[in-house]
């Protein structure tokens, strides 16, 4: 029987993880997360964030005693809530058919949770009269995440699943997470891109590049640019993560293509297809 989890505290210890392939996906990650906080998992594409979130949540074996949630292994043990909502989820075909939202929900237990449904319900502003296959991307995304968060999780793992979504919508749905890791004993790793709406939103952040945690700790440890965003318009935290994504891709230079040549020596000879088309006779 999976183990429930009384303290929902997310640790690594010197987390070094391969592929199959034998490519490295992480490095040494120490992390201590404490139950409640909200973090955010901030890195450019390919920094690790997926690969970190898939071990965590135990879909993904990591080498013994470096991955602990509540101090249990989360592959080995199944975790009674720990929930994971990550592209595989968002793309499951069940969410395309004729099927009425009710009886979606039903099947993920909504039943159960009368409560918890009708509120996610109210606050995704989900129209129980939808069928799945006639609806938009953004409106699916909404009642995906009904039956995502309806079982009262005590981990939440959440990999970049609120794209769709409109700025209420999203911004709704994150002043429900903060509320719930507020009233509740429970915790949320969250990786995203997107900042809107945040700035206020996590206790705790931590910054990947290239498969290693540069900065991890608390919201207050970090140093925000003290300008507003200037013509842009960011937040101090947008600011802060636009200048670590420029360091780290100062840091890793440019792209090699398969013979090992940079795209700069490929410009010109037609590699990738991305000569400037003004330089062309
Ligand atoms: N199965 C795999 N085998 C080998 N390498 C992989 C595999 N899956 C991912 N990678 C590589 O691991 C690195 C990290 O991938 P990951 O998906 O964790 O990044 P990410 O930070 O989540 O990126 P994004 O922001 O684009 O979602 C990438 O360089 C990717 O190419």
């Amino acid at each position: 029987m999976a183990a429930s989890l009384p303290d929902p505290s997310v640790h690594t210890t010197n987390l070094t993880f391969a592929f199959p392939d034998g490519s490295t996906g992480l490095r040494d990650i120490n992390l201590d997360l404490p139950a409640n906080s909200r973090t955010l998992l901030i890195g450019a594409n390919g920094a690790g964030k997926t690969t970190l979130l898939r071990l965590l949540s135990g879909k993904r074996m990591a080498p013994s005693n470096t991955v602990s949630i509540a101090g249990i292994d989360p592959f080995s043990t199944g975790l009674e809530g720990v929930t994971y909502l990550g592209l595989e989820w968002v793309l499951n075909p069940i969410v395309r058919t004729d099927i009425a939202v009710p009886e979606l929900l039903k099947s993920v237990g909504g039943d159960h949770y009368p409560e918890r449904r009708d509120e996610l319900v109210h606050i995704l502003d989900v129209d129980m009269s939808w069928h799945l296959h006639a609806v938009s991307d953004g409106e699916r995304r909404r009642v995906q995440l009904c039956m995502g968060l309806l079982r009262p999780w005590t981990v939440l793992l959440l990999d970049e699943i609120t794209v769709d979504l409109d700025l209420l919508s999203r911004h709704n749905f994150l002043q429900f997470l903060k509320r719930e890791t507020e009233s509740r004993k429970c915790t949320i790793v969250y990786a995203t891109h997107i900042l809107d709406n945040l700035a206020a939103w996590p206790t705790h952040l931590v910054h990947m590049s290239l498969g290693k945690v540069k900065k991890w700790g608390e919201i207050e440890s970090f140093e925000m640019p003290s300008n507003d965003g200037g013509v842009e318009g960011n937040s101090r935290l947008g600011q802060l993560v636009l200048q670590w994504l420029r360091e780290d891709l100062k840091e890793r230079g440019p792209r090699r293509g398969p013979e090992g040549k940079s795209y700069e020596h490929m410009q010109g000879v037609g590699g990738y297809g991305l000569e400037d088309s003004s330089s062309r006779k």
